[in-house]
C-alpha cells in the first residue's frame, strides 16, 4: 500500500492522533480511586489479568479430559515446535525453559507461519492459538499434518483450529475463549506444559500446578483495585514506570521469558516501549544503554535541587530487574533453567545493580518467589502484568483496545 493510500484509508482520523486517546501524563490520583480505576477499564482487563489462578486449574481439568498423557505412548519425537505468534509463541519459550538446558530433544518456538522446513513424521507440532483462527497457527497445524508430523492442537472450541485437528485427527486441547489473547497465558501454557510433560521433556507435578494457581491467586489479591499504591506492588511498579524508557532483564533463562512477557505487555496495554532480554545477552551488550543519552548522560543533567522535575522521568531509562535466585537460593541442579551455576547467575543480577547505582539510573528488583519452577514463573509475571494494566489506565489507555493493532489487521487481511 502506498503512503497515499495508507493515509486515505485512515479515514477522517486527525493527523498525529489518528483518533487515539489518552495522555502523555500519568494521573497518579486515579491509581488511588477504585470508582475511577474501574469506569477507566470498561473492557474489565484487571479482571481478565485477575484470571491466572482459575486459568490454570480449568485448564488442568481440560486437558486431563482430552488424555494429553497417551501423548507419551507413541515414544518421544526428534523435536517440538510449538508454532504460534504473540501470547500463543510465548508458551512455546515457557516449554522450552521449563524443559530446560538437559532435555534430550530440541523444543522450539515457532514464531511465524507454518512449520520450519525439516519437520517431518519423526516431529511433534503443538499449534497453539487463543481464537483458533490465527493464519500462523493454521498454517501450522495444517503443514504438519501434511508431512505427516504428530499433532496436538491447543485454542478455542469450535475454532477453525479445532476443525482442522479433527480432520487430521490429532488431539485438540479446548481452550475457552477470553479476549484477547494475553489475558490467556496460563490457560494456553498449562496445556503446551501438560504436554510436554506426557512426552518426558518436563518434570512437573500436579502440586507445582495448584501452587503456582495459589501464587497467582495470591498475587491477583494483592494487586486488586481497593489496595492504594503503598500497599500494591503493581500500581506502584508502574509508578516507578511512568514517563521512562523501561529496560527489563531476566537474572535467569526463566525469568528472561518472564522479562518478555513483561514488555510485550507493557507495549500493548500501556502502549510503552521498552528493551527485555536476559542478564547474560544484556551484559554483553545492551548494558551499555546504563552509560547512555537515556542513561547516565540524562541522570548527570538531572537537578538534584529541584523539588520536582517538571517531567518525571522523562527520557530516561528505569532498569527492572527479574531475578530467580531459585527455590531458597539453592535450586537443585538437575531442576536448574539453566545451564549456569545459580551464583554466576545472581552475580551478574548484583552487578548490574550497582552498575545502574553508580550511573543514578533507578533499578526495581523483582524476585521470584515459590519452589517449582512453574510457581516462579508466574511469581514473576503477574505483579508486571497488572502493573502494565494500571500503567495503561493512569494514562486514559483503554488496555483492551489497541487501535494499532486493530488498523494492521485490516490493512494486511486481503
Ligand atoms: O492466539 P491467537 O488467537 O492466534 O492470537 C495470536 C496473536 O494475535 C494478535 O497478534 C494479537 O494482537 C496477539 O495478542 C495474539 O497473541
Amino acid at each position: 500500500m502506498t503512503d497515499d493510500a495508507l493515509r486515505r484509508s485512515a479515514g477522517d482520523a486527525d493527523p498525529g492522533t489518528a483518533g487515539v486517546s489518552g495522555h502523555r501524563e500519568v494521573d497518579e490520583a486515579l491509581l488511588d480511586d477504585p470508582a475511577r480505576i474501574d469506569a477507566a477499564d470498561p473492557g474489565f482487563m484487571l479482571r481478565a489479568i485477575a484470571s491466572g489462578g482459575p486459568q490454570i486449574r480449568e485448564a488442568m481439568a481440560l486437558a486431563s479430559e482430552a488424555d494429553l498423557a497417551s501423548l507419551g505412548d507413541e515414544g518421544r519425537p526428534r523435536s517440538v515446535v510449538v508454532a504460534g505468534v504473540g501470547t500463543a509463541a510465548r508458551t512455546g519459550d515457557i516449554l522450552a525453559t521449563a524443559a530446560g538446558p538437559r532435555c534430550p530433544v530440541p523444543v522450539v518456538a515457532h514464531r511465524s507461519a507454518g512449520i520450519p522446513g525439516w519437520v517431518g513424521a519423526a516431529d511433534m507440532v503443538l499449534a497453539v492459538s487463543a481464537s483458533g483462527r490465527s493464519p500462523e497457527a493454521l498454517a501450522a497445524a495444517e503443514a504438519a499434518a501434511r508431512r505427516g508430523a504428530r499433532l496436538v492442537a491447543i485454542g478455542a472450541p469450535e475454532s477453525e483450529l479445532a476443525a482442522l485437528a479433527e480432520r487430521a485427527r490429532a488431539p485438540f486441547i479446548p481452550v475457552p475463549r477470553r479476549a484477547p489473547a494475553r489475558a490467556s497465558l496460563w490457560a494456553l501454557a498449562v496445556p503446551v506444559l501438560l504436554a510436554g510433560r506426557a512426552l518426558g521433556l518436563v518434570r512437573m507435578a500436579e502440586a507445582d500446578l495448584v501452587e503456582a494457581a495459589t501464587r497467582l491467586d495470591d498475587d491477583a489479591e494483592r494487586c486488586k483495585i481497593n489496595n492504594d499504591a503503598f500497599t500494591n506492588p503493581a500500581k506502584s511498579l508502574a509508578l516507578d514506570l511512568a514517563g521512562s524508557l523501561p529496560v527489563i532483564w531476566g537474572s535467569t533463562p526463566l525469568a528472561a521469558v518472564a522479562a518478555g512477557r513483561f514488555a510485550e505487555m507493557l507495549a500493548a496495554n500501556a502502549r510503552y516501549p521498552s528493551v527485555s532480554d536476559s542478564l547474560l545477552e544484556a551484559g554483553r551488550g545492551s548494558v551499555g544503554l546504563l552509560d547512555g543519552v537515556f542513561g547516565a548522560l540524562a541522570e548527570s543533567e538531572r537537578d538534584i535541587f529541584a523539588d520536582e522535575p517538571e517531567t518525571p522521568q522523562g527520557g530516561r531509562l528505569r532498569l527492572v530487574i527479574l531475578r530467580d535466585d531459585g527455590f531458597e537460593s539453592g535450586t537443585p541442579a538437575e531442576d536448574s533453567d539453566s545451564d549456569e551455576p545459580p551464583a554466576v547467575e545472581s552475580r551478574r543480577a548484583e552487578a548490574v545493580q550497582q552498575l545502574a547505582e553508580r550511573r543514578g539510573v533507578r533499578c526495581t528488583v523483582l524476585r521470584a518467589e515459590g519452589a517449582s519452577p512453574l510457581e516462579r514463573l508466574a511469581s514473576l509475571t503477574a505483579v508486571p502484568d497488572f502493573a502494565s494494566v494500571y500503567l495503561a489506565l493512569a494514562h486514559g489507555f483503554d488496555p483492551m483496545a489497541v487501535p494499532a493493532v486493530s488498523e494492521m489487521k485490516d490493512f494486511v487481511t486481503p
